[in-house]
């Protein structure tokens, strides 16, 4: 089964991959941008703020997608498969972004993933509150730095690619402890 872990930056989806993989010891722990050689290289690329064109961003996320969906999710698609984002990350952030056309993102994005979609999507919810501690906590890339109120939408727009694709849909409290968040995961697989 293909699942993904879904949240804005900070919410744990890191920290949660790395216990499930203690659980999970024969998945394949994979990421979206940079789950193969060339996406490491894209992923160096859009997180290094020096891009201008929204278009060119959401293009090397979706080559990144592609190769990763042809290279890494294929071949495994009857293992088990935990993958830090996935296309529902790529529909929140463009659609948020809003300079392409809802019908083009998904319509892009489903040309990219060949309609490979993951069968289960966690979110890791964090409130307002734990968002600004936490980010407070660490040195920011070139996306985390468009701020609180940014993020927070894409949380919502996170819910909103899950139903445009009409995925299913876990959304897990972000701020309980670590320990806990495994587990209510792990019940849910
Ligand atoms: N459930 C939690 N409660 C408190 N802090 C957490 C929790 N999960 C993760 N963290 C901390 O929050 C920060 C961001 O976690 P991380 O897993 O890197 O998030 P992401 O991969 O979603 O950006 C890290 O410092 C991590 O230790
Ligand atoms: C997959 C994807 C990620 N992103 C953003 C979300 C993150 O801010 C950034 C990289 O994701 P991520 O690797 O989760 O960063 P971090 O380890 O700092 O949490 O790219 C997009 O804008 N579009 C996309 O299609």
């Amino acid at each position: 089964m293909y699942v993904t872990i879904e949240g804005i930056d900070t919410a744990g989806k890191s920290t949660q991959i790395q216990k499930l993989q203690e659980h999970f010891k024969d998945a394949i722990i994979t990421k979206e941008p940079g789950g193969t050689k060339l996406g490491s290289k894209i992923r160096e690329i859009v997180l290094g703020a020096q891009i201008n064109s929204k278009k060119a961003e959401f293009l090397l996320f979706l080559a990144d997608r592609a190769e990763h969906i042809q290279e890494v999710i294929k071949p495994n698609i009857s293992k088990m498969i935990i993958s830090d984002r996935s296309i529902v990350s790529g529909i929140a952030y463009a659609l948020v972004q809003g300079e392409i056309s809802e019908t083009a993102i998904v319509h892009l994005n489903r040309f990219a993933t060949d309609g490979t979609y993951p069968k289960k999507v966690f979110l890791l919810k964090l409130t307002k509150e734990e968002l600004e501690f936490r980010l407070s906590q660490k040195k920011l890339d070139g996306i985390e730095l468009r701020g609180v109120e940014y993020l927070l939408s894409i949380q919502d727009a996170i819910v909103k690619a899950t139903e445009l694709l009409e995925l299913e849909l876990v959304v897990v409290d972000a701020t309980k402890d670590i320990e806990t968040i495994t587990k209510e995961i792990i019940k849910s697989i």
